[in-house]
């Protein structure tokens, strides 16, 4: 991204740092299409004339909570917002309609709790964010993307939006019904022990994070059930299940003496297949019709004769590893095709929106990713085009088209 605007030399300035990505400064002399830059601790940068971006030096100190209000739409002028904003764990900014989240990796419950909820819930028609105003004046439907790299923190941002949803337009918890005198951690109840000795809970030996109390989460998921009126028997379900899988994990086999036949290892993994048997003892099809997301429809209001509705969908994030498989390569195919729509949905319509008001813009560059799609998309040439093309050949011409590929 780029934005003409003149510098000249005394100019506040951010420039790329191998380090820290940005780094500001101020111009000292510019020679040609060099400049030349002082940071505030006395170093000196040479960089292209072309590859500097000018620095708002009036900007909010916090940060602003819409960045079309940044004067300078450019990377480092995006970047230094968020993160002003994320130093006061302000993690939430808007792009127009288009709000940006930044993971905080702990609990920031002043963020979620009903009073905050109450604030938008009442909140003046017109300044009700744009999809619900849709909504409510036209009938409309709408769909909320959740997109993001691995780990950037989609699924909470789900589980955010759920809640939100839940309780703008979601049933009263039913009086008395709290559940933590009945917990007294039922761990004993379905013979749970520490999470070190279930297999399929100490593969990553992270038993504990700071500022998460599992006992508290427990107890707010039971709350959550009861909120949106799954009864008791059918929690008691969702842990027996839940808790025979873990029971399932710990169920070892060792080679029987019959040629190619298996016995249980040993008195440990006889006990956890007795304790899987029982907590099972239910009908696993009526438990299935029973599970969650016929609950949560209708504690959310969900309306079968509604003409408009909210869909969240929660993707996949980017990944890159060292080895990536097929899937991987879809995963991260999706999100660049997100990353075009945003592009063109963003970029277009902020432009769009200057020129109707009038106002004075310079045309703001930013990182095609288009050979990327092509590269991948397009036909004939492209990776899945010959994909295709491979898999309808034997086996044995695969060769030609791995050198076909390179
Ligand atoms: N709003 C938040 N508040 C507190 N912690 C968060 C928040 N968002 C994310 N995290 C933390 O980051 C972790 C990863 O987030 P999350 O599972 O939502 O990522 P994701 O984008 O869905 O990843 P993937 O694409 O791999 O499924 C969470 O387990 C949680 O510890």
């Amino acid at each position: 991204m780029s934005t003409s605007v003149n510098i000249i030399v005394g100019s506040s300035v951010w420039v790329e740092d191998p380090e820290h990505a940005w780094i500001d400064g101020q111009v000292t002399k510019i020679t040609g299409k060099e400049v030349e830059i002082e940071t505030p601790d006395l170093k000196r940068v040479v960089a292209k004339l072309s590859k500097v971006y000018p620095k708002d030096t009036e900007a909010p100190a916090g940060g602003v909570d819409d960045m079309t209000k940044l004067s300078y739409l450019h990377e480092p002028g995006v970047l230094q917002n968020l993160r002003s904003r994320y130093e006061l764990n302000e993690i939430y900014t808007y792009t127009g309609n288009i709000l940006i989240a930044i993971n905080p990796f702990q609990k920031l419950p002043h963020l979620y709790d009903n009073h905050m909820m109450d604030e938008y819930k009442g909140a003046p028609f017109g300044e009700l964010s744009p999809f619900i105003r849709a909504m409510i004046k036209e009938g409309k439907s709408n769909s909320i993307l959740v997109s993001g790299e691995s780990g950037a923190g989609k699924t909470e941002t789900t589980k955010t939006l759920m809640r939100y949803l839940a309780y703008f337009g979601g049933r009263k918890a039913t009086e008395g019904r709290t559940v933590e005198q009945q917990v007294l951690e039922e761990i004993e109840r379905y013979q749970l022990g520490s999470p070190k000795s279930f297999h399929y809970l100490n593969q990553s030996k992270c038993y504990e994070l700071v500022d998460v109390n599992d006992a508290h989460e427990y107890l707010a998921t039971r709350r959550a059930m009861d909120i949106v009126g799954i009864s008791k028997e059918e929690q008691e379900a969702i842990f027996r299940v839940t808790a025979a899988i873990l029971h399932l994990g710990n169920v070892e086999f060792t080679k029987g003496k019959e040629i190619d036949s298996s016995v249980l290892k040993d008195e440990k993994a006889k006990f956890h297949l007795k304790m899987t048997a029982e907590l099972l003892m239910c009908d696993s099809v009526g438990l299935e019709d029973a599970l969650l997301v016929e609950k949560i429809n209708v504690s959310i209001g969900h309306d079968r004769t509604s003409k408009c509705l909210i869909g969240v969908l929660d993707i996949y994030g980017f990944e890159s590893f060292k080895n990536n498989s097929f899937e991987q390569f879809c995963i991260n195919f999706t999100n660049e095709k997100l990353q075009q729509h945003f592009n063109q949905h963003v970029f277009k319509m902020e432009q769009e929106e200057y020129t109707k008001e009038a106002i004075n813009w310079s045309y703001i560059e930013f990182v095609d990713n288009q050979d990327v799609l092509d590269l991948i998309e397009k036909k004939p040439g492209g990776i899945i085009a010959l994909l295709d093309e491979a898999c309808m050949f034997p086996k044995s011409t695969h060769e030609t088209f791995s050198n076909k590929l390179y």
